[in-house]
Parts: C-alpha cells; sequence; structure tokens
C-alpha cells in the first residue's frame, strides 16, 4: 500500500495508485478519514485516487476529501496528480490530459515538475449548474444570512461548488466562523466550497479559503479559480490574475467564456507505505 504525499502551496494530498491496491475500488469512507486524519493517520486535505482508465482522456482521476465525501474537482489536487504522473515516468512535458467527475482538463508541466499550468475548463454563475437552490438564475450578489451577519454572495462551478463574498478587507476568522454554516447552508444542495474575496487592485486578489468536506486549508485552486472568475464577472478585475492565499500565490488567466488556465507550483513531500494497522482506527 504505497502512497505519495505531495502539497502544493500547503493544501497537500496523498496519492494512493490504484495498481498499489490490489482488491481495492477505492478507498471506503472509513479508510479515506483516518488515512487523512491529522493525529491518527497520514495526514491531507484528501487522497487522489488513480490513475483510472477512462475513455474521454489519457488519465482518470478520482479525488476524495477528509470527510469521506468525492470531489468533482481540485485544482491543486489536478497539479499534484500530474506531477505525480511526471515522477513516475508516466508523462513528460508534452501536454496531457485528465478526466475527473467534474471535466476533461488539459495539462503542461514545466521542465523540472515543479511548475504546472492546467486548462480547468468553463466558470458558470448558472445556479442549475452549481447547484444553488430556487429559480434558474445566475447566482450574482444575493443576500444570505449567517448567525449575526448579512452577507451579499456569488455561486459559480469549475465542476465542483463554489460561493464567493466580496468584502473590503478579509481574515482567517471570517473563513473559520462562517465557513461551516455557508457550506452547510440549505441553499447548497450538494453543500460548497466557500471563499471571502478580497480585491487589491485590477490584478491581484487575496482569499481565505474554508473548503467542502475538508475545513480551512492554505490554498485551493479550484477556489482561485472561481473566485478570479466572480472578482471578473463583477467588474473589479481583468483577465490576468495573481490569487493571493495564506499558503502562496496562484496565477489564472481568464479566457472567452469565463474559461479559466492556472498556474501554480507542486512541492514532493513524502512517499511510504500504510500499515494494515492504521484501518482498526476509527475516527
Ligand atoms: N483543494 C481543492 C479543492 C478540493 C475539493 C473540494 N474540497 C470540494 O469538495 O469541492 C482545490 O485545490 O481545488
Amino acid at each position: 500500500m504505497r502512497f505519495h504525499k505531495y502539497h502544493a502551496l500547503g493544501n497537500d494530498y496523498i496519492v494512493m495508485d490504484p495498481a498499489d491496491f490490489p482488491g481495492w475500488t477505492a478507498p471506503t469512507t472509513e479508510q479515506t478519514r483516518v488515512i487523512c486524519h491529522r493525529n491518527f493517520g497520514a495526514g491531507s486535505d484528501g487522497i487522489l485516487w488513480g490513475p483510472l482508465p477512462t475513455a474521454k482522456a489519457q488519465f482518470g482521476l478520482r479525488i476524495f476529501n477528509p470527510d469521506g465525501s468525492e470531489a468533482e474537482k481540485s485544482g491543486n489536487g489536478l497539479r499534484i496528480f500530474s506531477r505525480y504522473l511526471y515522477d513516475q515516468k508516466k508523462v513528460g512535458t508534452a501536454p496531457f490530459t485528465v478526466d475527473t467527475p467534474g471535466g476533461v482538463v488539459d495539462v503542461v508541466i514545466q521542465p523540472g515538475g515543479q511548475q504546472l499550468t492546467i486548462d480547468m475548463g468553463h466558470v458558470s454563475f448558472a445556479s442549475a449548474k452549481i447547484p444553488v437552490a430556487g429559480p434558474a438564475r445566475e447566482v450574482i450578489n444575493e443576500k444570505i444570512t449567517i448567525l449575526d451577519r448579512e452577507f451579499r454572495y456569488c455561486a459559480a462551478t469549475i465542476g465542483n461548488p463554489h460561493c464567493v463574498i466580496p468584502l473590503p478587507a478579509i481574515t482567517p476568522e471570517l473563513a473559520h466562523k462562517y465557513g461551516p454554516h455557508l457550506e452547510t447552508h440549505p441553499n447548497f444542495p450538494r453543500k460548497t466550497n466557500v471563499q471571502f474575496l478580497q480585491v487589491l487592485d485590477r490584478a491581484n486578489i487575496r482569499i481565505e479559503i474554508w473548503e467542502r468536506g475538508a475545513g480551512y486549508t492554505l490554498a485551493s485552486g479550484s477556489s482561485s479559480s472561481a473566485s478570479a472568475a466572480v472578482a471578473h464577472r463583477l467588474g473589479l478585475v481583468d483577465r490576468n490574475i495573481t490569487v493571493h492565499m495564506p499558503g502562496g500565490r496562484i496565477g489564472i488567466e481568464i479566457g472567452d467564456n469565463f474559461s479559466i488556465r492556472m498556474t501554480g507550483p507542486v512541492t514532493r513531500v513524502a512517499e511510504g507505505t500504510l500499515h494494515p494497522e492504521l484501518f482498526t482506527t476509527k475516527v
């Protein structure tokens, strides 16, 4: 049971190659929870299960959150999985494709493997696609009350759902206090990732993130994509944006129809073997 650990700006994932897990279809909820647990397991913000066979792309990938739920897409997860393929010499610097439940993406890896660019797909603000409850509409600047505070939010999908709250100034405390309530708010039937967004200037934004199924994280590629798209949709930024997060920076280019090209780093952390005794712990 070999595992490979990487981080992308402090958003860390464990790659588990199905070839190293004979008899496993995919990690179960219980297995995922204990593997990702920071005290009882190897510790990570999620599991990347692949490469899997797929007719839609060169490689298939499934993404699991630390609570055991499955995500449709992950920007940092895709960069990390691509770096794993590169380290295993399954790909080089030629472009290749990866199929996720949230759509197929195109990947280019810079020589050395430390910087990767991913064409993430298109952002949509359509309530039916995200999904957001209520009549069909673009979810832009709608009111929502959480605990003691009323916010205005925009919702977006890039394969996975996002709730973006623009504010004049942001803090990690906002994400910790309001994130869990927004994640599970009835407006979002499949729950949601949450970003508090501060526009710094027309080329720079700052976000604080609360991830669905993971909690507070230091960086997120799909959150960067959704937040940059919302800032552009509101007319607050241009098309080339640097997203500043507690863990570091991601570059986002917005093309026609809100297509997103994301560029950012990946760092290789460790490789090891999961011991079967790990799975005797229930978390
Ligand atoms: N860290 C990720 C997002 C992972 C999935 C997310 N928690 C979800 O449930 O949609 C990223 O870098 O995009």
